[in-house]
C-alpha cells in the first residue's frame, strides 16, 4: 500500500509542477464583485481596500477621487514596494537581538494584514518560507507572549466565561455570512510556553493564515477564536495591561458548558464550518475530542494534525536506512513527552504497526515505544497512571530490557534501548543534551533519528548543529520550529527538516471542507498521513529530507487523500455544487484537481458599488 502510494504520489507531483499558474490560478481572472461601501469606508476595509492600486474608473464609481494620491501603481509595483521595505527593515536591524528584529518583522507584516489582505497574502504565499517562522513558530509565540502590550486592533472573536447565555447571539455579531474554517484555542498551553490565557489567540490567527496560504481557503471564510475561560499564569493575572479576564480558569462542568455553549452556537449559524482545536491543555485536549468528535466536523491539531507529521517522519527515518516500511514494525522508538501530542503521535505510530503486513496481531502486546514524561521512563509500577498513557507503559515481560525501572532518565533509557529513533515533545528546550546525543550514536540505526518537535524554538530538545556534531553525518534530524540546514563539510548537508503539523493540517481542513464531510474520521487522517509520507522521493530521504516545503501542492495532495477518503468512508455530503457522487466518481488525478481549482488566490478584483 505505502510503495503504490508512493508511486502514484511522485506521478501527481509531476503533474501539479508541470502546471504553471498556482494551484488555484483558476481564479486569476476574476469576475467583478459587488461592493456595499463607498469611500473611506472602502480605503479601510482590508478586504476591498487596493491602496494606490484603485484604477481611475473605480475612483470614481466609488467616490474614492481625492481621498488617494493622484498616481496610479500597479500590484506589482505595490508588491515590490512592500518586499523592498521589507528587504530594508532586515538590513537596518541586523546585529540587533533575534526578538526585536522578529517583532519588528511581524509588526510590518501585521499592518499590511489589517489594512489590504490581498497583497497581504499574495506576499505570504510568495514567501511563505522567509514569512512562515513569522506569522507562525517561532515568532507567534513571541507575540502571544507580549499580546496585550502589542494589541492594537481585534481579530477574530472572542468568547468568555461571562458570556454564558450569550453565545448564540453573539456569534451572530461576526459580519460575514459564511465561515469555512474555525480555529479556537482556550490559551491553556500555547506552544511550549504554557498558559498565556487571552493571549493564546495569537495561535488561531497564525494558524489560518496559514490555511490561507497553503490551503487556499478564503479569507474572508476564516474566523480565529478565543475561548477566555480565565487564566492560572499569575503574572498575567497581576499584570495591569492584561486583556483577558482575570480570574483563575474554570475547571470541571463549568469549563465544558462554556465550550458546549460555544459548539452548539458555531454549528447552528455555520453547520458545514470545520472547527480546529488547537492548544488546549492535555486533559481537555482528549476530552474535547472524543465529546466532539462524532458530532461536528472538528478535529484536535496537536493530538491528530502532530501525529500524522510525525508518523510521515518515522517513515521516513526506516525508508532513509535502506529498510522497507514493513521494517516499521521492528523500530525501537524513544518519546519524551507523554501530553496531547506525545500520546497522539504513539497511539497513530501503534495503529500503524497494526496494520503493516507480516506483524503479529499482539494487539496491546506490541510495544516499541518507551515513553518519558517529567518523572522519566513510564512503567506499570506507575502509580495514576491516565489510561491513554498507560497503554504504552513499560511491563515486567521477558522481552523487557533488564534495569531500565521506572523513572529512568532519559540517557540510561537511551544508553539501553539504543533506539532508531529519539522524539521529543517535551515542550523543555535542551534536554537532548550532549550526553544523550552521544548515546544516540550508540544506536542500532545506521541512519539515527533526532525528532526535536517541541516549540517554539528556545523549546527544542536539541539544535541540529548538536546532532550532526554528537551523533554523526549520518544523523536524521527534524525539529518543531524552523533551523538551518548545517554544512557538514567536504559539500555534505546536514538536513534541519521541519516536523510540524502546518504540513497536515492545511489538507485536513480544506479535505474536510470540500468533502463536506459529517465529522472527520482515523481513516480521514490516515490518508492524509500516509499521502504526506509518500511524498518525499527516495533519493530525498537518503540525502535526510524527510518533508516537502509548504505549499499548495502537498496540501491539495493531502486534501485530496482526505475526501477520497472521506468518500469511501461514505462520510461525504459534498460541498457547493459538488454532491456526494459527483465526488465518488472522480479519479485520483481529477480529486487533486477538483482540490487544487477550489483554493482562493489574491488578485485584485474589479469593485461595483451597489450605492
Ligand atoms: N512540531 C509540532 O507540530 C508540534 C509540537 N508540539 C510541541 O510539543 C510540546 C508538548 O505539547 P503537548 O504534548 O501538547 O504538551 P503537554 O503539556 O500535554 O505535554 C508535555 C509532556 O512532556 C512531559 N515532560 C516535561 N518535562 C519532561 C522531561 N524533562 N522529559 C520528558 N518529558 C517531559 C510532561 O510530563 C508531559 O507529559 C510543546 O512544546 C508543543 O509546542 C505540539 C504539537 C505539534
Ligand atoms: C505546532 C503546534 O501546533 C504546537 O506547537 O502546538
Ligand atoms: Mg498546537
Amino acid at each position: 500500500m505505502w510503495r503504490s502510494a508512493a508511486r502514484r504520489s511522485s506521478q501527481i507531483r509531476r503533474l501539479l509542477s508541470s502546471s504553471a499558474p498556482p494551484a488555484g490560478a483558476g481564479a486569476a481572472v476574476p469576475g467583478p464583485c459587488i461592493v456595499h461601501k463607498r469611500g473611506n469606508d472602502i480605503l479601510h476595509d482590508p478586504w476591498y481596500n487596493k491602496d494606490t492600486a484603485f484604477p481611475m474608473t473605480e475612483r470614481d464609481r466609488l467616490g474614492l477621487r481625492g481621498l488617494l494620491p493622484p498616481r496610479v501603481m500597479s500590484f506589482e509595483q505595490q508588491y515590490e514596494r512592500f518586499i523592498n521595505s521589507y528587504r530594508s527593515l532586515e538590513n537596518n536591524t541586523r546585529g540587533e537581538p533575534d526578538s526585536i528584529v522578529a517583532l519588528a518583522k511581524w509588526r510590518i507584516l501585521n499592518r499590511l494584514h489589517d489594512r489590504n489582505e490581498t497583497l497581504y497574502y499574495r506576499v505570504l504565499i510568495d514567501n511563505i518560507k522567509d514569512f512562515a517562522p513569522i506569522i507562525y513558530t517561532p515568532t507567534v509565540g513571541l507575540v502571544c507572549e507580549n499580546y496585550s502590550g502589542l494589541f492594537r486592533r481585534p481579530r477574530g472573536m472572542y468568547f468568555s466565561a461571562k458570556d454564558k447565555g450569550e453565545m448564540m447571539s453573539m456569534i451572530y455579531n461576526w459580519p460575514a455570512e459564511k465561515v469555512d474554517m474555525i480555529v479556537v484555542t482556550d490559551g491553556s498551553r500555547i506552544l511550549g510556553l504554557g498558559d498565556l490565557g487571552v493571549q493564546g489567540i495569537g495561535i488561531p490567527i497564525g494558524k489560518l493564515d496559514v490555511y490561507v496560504a497553503a490551503a487556499g481557503i478564503n479569507p474572508q471564510k476564516v474566523l480565529p477564536i478565543m475561548l477566555d475561560v480565565g487564566t492560572n499564569n499569575e503574572k498575567l493575572l497581576e499584570d495591569k495591561l492584561y486583556l483577558g479576564l482575570r480570574q483563575p480558569r474554570l475547571e470541571g462542568e463549568e469549563y465544558l458548558a462554556v465550550v458546549d455553549e460555544f459548539m452548539e452556537a458555531v454549528h447552528a449559524r455555520w453547520p458545514k464550518a470545520v472547527v480546529q482545536f488547537e492548544d488546549f491543555q492535555m486533559k481537555w485536549a482528549f476530552e474535547t475530542l472524543q465529546r466532539y468528535r462524532n458530532r461536528f466536523c472538528m478535529f484536535n491539531d496537536d493530538v491528530q494534525g502532530t501525529a500524522g507529521v510525525a508518523l510521515a517522519g518515522l517513515l521516513g527515518a526506516v525508508r532513509a536506512q535502506g529498510r522497507p516500511l514493513q521494517d516499521f514494525t521492528n523500530q525501537k522508538i524513544v518519546v519524551a513527552g507523554a501530553g496531547s501530542a506525545g500520546i497522539g503521535v504513539l497511539n497513530m505510530a501503534k495503529q500503524a504497526m497494526l496494520r503493516m503486513p507480516g506483524i503479529h496481531r499482539t494487539g496491546e502486546g506490541h510495544n516499541q515505544f518507551w515513553v518519558l514524561d517529567k518523572d522519566g521512563l513510564i512503567t506499570k509500577d506507575r502509580e495514576g497512571l491516565d489510561s491513554a498513557v498507560a497503554r504504552f507503559a513499560r511491563g515486567h515481560g521477558p522481552d523487557e530490557i533488564p534495569d531500565l525501572h521506572e523513572g529512568a532518565s532519559l540517557v540510561e533509557v537511551v544508553k539501553k534501548v539504543k533506539p532508531h529513533v529519539l522524539l521529543g515533545l517535551s515542550g523543555v528546550g535542551g534536554i537532548f543534551n550532549e550526553e544523550v546525543l552521544k548515546a544516540m550514536k550508540e544506536s542500532d540505526s545506521p541512519r539515527p533519528a533526532v525528532f526535536a518537535m517541541s516549540n517554539p524554538t528556545t523549546k527544542a530538545e536539541c539544535t541540529p548543529d548538536d546532532v550532526f556534531k554528537h551523533v554523526g553525518e549520518n544523523a536524521i534530524f527534524a525539529s518543531g520550529s524552523p533551523f538551518g540546514n548545517i554544512s557538514l563539510g567536504n559539500g555534505k548537508t546536514g538536513y534541519a527538516n521541519q516536523a510540524n503539523n502546518m504540513y497536515l493540517f492545511p489538507g485536513i481542513g480544506l479535505g474536510a471542507l470540500l468533502s463536506g464531510a459529517r465529522h472527520i474520521s482515523d481513516g480521514m487522517l490516515q490518508a492524509a498521513a500516509e499521502c504526506l509520507a509518500s511524498y518525499i522521493t527516495d533519493n530525498e530521504i537518503r540525502k535526510g529530507i524527510l518533508f516537502p516545503s509548504v505549499s499548495r501542492h502537498i496540501t491539495a495532495q493531502v486534501g485530496a487523500a482526505v475526501v477520497r477518503a472521506a468518500v469511501s468512508e461514505d462520510l461525504a455530503e459534498g460541498c457547493c455544487d459538488v454532491g456526494p457522487r459527483e465526488l465518488a466518481s472522480m479519479s485520483e488525478l481529477e480529486t487533486v484537481d477538483y482540490v487544487a481549482r477550489k483554493m482562493w488566490y489574491p488578485v485584485y478584483s474589479p469593485l461595483v458599488s451597489d450605492k
